[in-house]
C-alpha cells in the first residue's frame, strides 16, 4: 500500500511522522520501523512516529528508535508533533500524557514529573551497589531520571572530550540497565547554561535529545549545579528547561517540517 509520511526534525533529531489517523498502517514491527530508519535502504530518520486516535487525549503518539524497538518518550518529536498539530494539544504516549502547547518563543512542551527511585529509572539494583565498569570511573558517579524514558548523565569538565560514540554502548548495554538507557555527557556553564551531548538508546550518537535535555537538567537542578531553569545546548542547538513550582518539567524549543512524500509498504517488507 502506498503510505504518506512528513519528514521532520527538533535541531536535526530527525523523523518519519506516520499518520493511522488518515489511512490504515500496516503492523508497526520492529523490522518495518528500522528498515524505514535505515539512512541508506530507508528514508532515514533517528526515530519513526506514528500517529492515532487517543480515548484519553488530542491524539497518540507512538515512538520507534532507529534499531525498532518501542519507547516511551521523544522530547524533539514531541514538538514536532505538535507543529504539525496547528494548537495546544494533550498527546497521549507509553511515557504518560504531555501537554504540547505552541508559542512565540517555540513549542513548550509539559514533559510531567521526573521521576528518581532506582526501580522507575529503572535499575537492575541500586546503583551504589553496582559496580561502575572502568570506563565509568573515568566519568564520575552519574545520576540516573526517568522522564517518560530512561536517562544516566555524567557530569564533566568537557563533555566535547569524552569519546562517547565509544563509551555510550557500553553504558547502554551495561546489565546495571534492564531497559538499556540514554547516555548524557554534560558540562555546566554558567547556573543557567549546559552544553550536552547524547548517546540515545536504540539509535547512537544524536544532534539533540529533547528527553535527554530534560533529564540532565533536572539531576543539575538536583545536584545544585544551576538554577529551576536553564538553557542546554546539544550540538543541534538549545532547549530551554525549567522545573517549574508544580515539579513538571516544562521543555521549550523549535521543530520543523523538512518534506512530504509517500512510499510502498512492499519496499519495507509490510
Ligand atoms: N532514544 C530515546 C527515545 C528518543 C528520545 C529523543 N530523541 C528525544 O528527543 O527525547 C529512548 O530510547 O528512550
Amino acid at each position: 500500500m502506498r503510505i504518506a509520511f512528513t519528514k521532520m526534525h527538533g535541531l536535526g533529531n530527525d523523523f518519519v511522522v506516520l499518520d493511522a489517523r488518515a489511512a490504515p498502517l500496516p503492523e508497526l514491527t520492529c523490522t518495518f520501523a528500522s528498515a524505514l530508519a535505515d539512512r541508506r535502504t530507508g528514508i532515514g530518520c533517528d526515530q519513526l512516529i506514528v500517529l492515532d486516535h487517543s480515548s484519553v487525549a488530542d491524539l497518540r503518539m507512538r515512538i520507534f528508535n532507529a534499531d525498532g524497538g518501542e519507547v516511551e518518550a521523544c522530547g524533539n518529536a514531541s514538538r514536532a508533533v505538535a507543529l504539525l498539530h496547528g494548537q495546544p494539544a494533550r498527546i497521549e504516549t507509553a511515557g504518560g500524557l504531555i501537554e504540547a502547547t505552541p508559542g512565540a518563543a517555540g513549542i513548550s512542551i509539559d514533559m510531567g514529573e521526573p521521576r528518581f527511585e532506582w526501580n522507575a529509572i529503572p535499575l537492575a539494583y541500586a546503583m551504589d551497589t553496582h559496580h561502575m565498569p572502568v570506563a565509568w570511573e573515568m566519568l564520575d558517579q552519574p545520576t540516573a531520571v526517568n522522564v517518560g524514558n530512561p536517562h544516566v548523565i555524567f557530569f564533566v569538565d568537557d563533555c566535547d572530550a569524552v569519546e562517547l560514540d565509544r563509551l555510550g554502548p557500553e553504558i547502554e548495554h551495561d546489565p546495571l540497565f534492564p531497559q538499556r538507557i540514554n547516555v548524557n555527557v554534560a558540562t555546566v556553564t554558567a547556573r543557567d547554561a549546559v552544553r550536552l551531548r547524547v548517546w540515545e538508546r536504540g539509535v547512537g550518537l544524536t544532534r539533540a535529545c529533547g528527553t535527554g535535555a530534560c533529564a540532565t537538567a533536572i539531576g543539575a537542578m538536583r545536584r545544585g549545579l544551576v538554577d529551576r531553569a536553564v538553557t542546554v545546548t546539544l550540538p543541534g542547538g538549545p532547549l530551554r528547561i525549567e522545573w517549574n513550582q508544580a515539579g513538571r518539567i516544562i521543555m521549550t524549543g523549535p521543530a520543523a517540517e523538512s518534506f512530504r512524500g509517500t512510499f510502498d509498504s512492499r519496499d519495507f517488507g509490510a
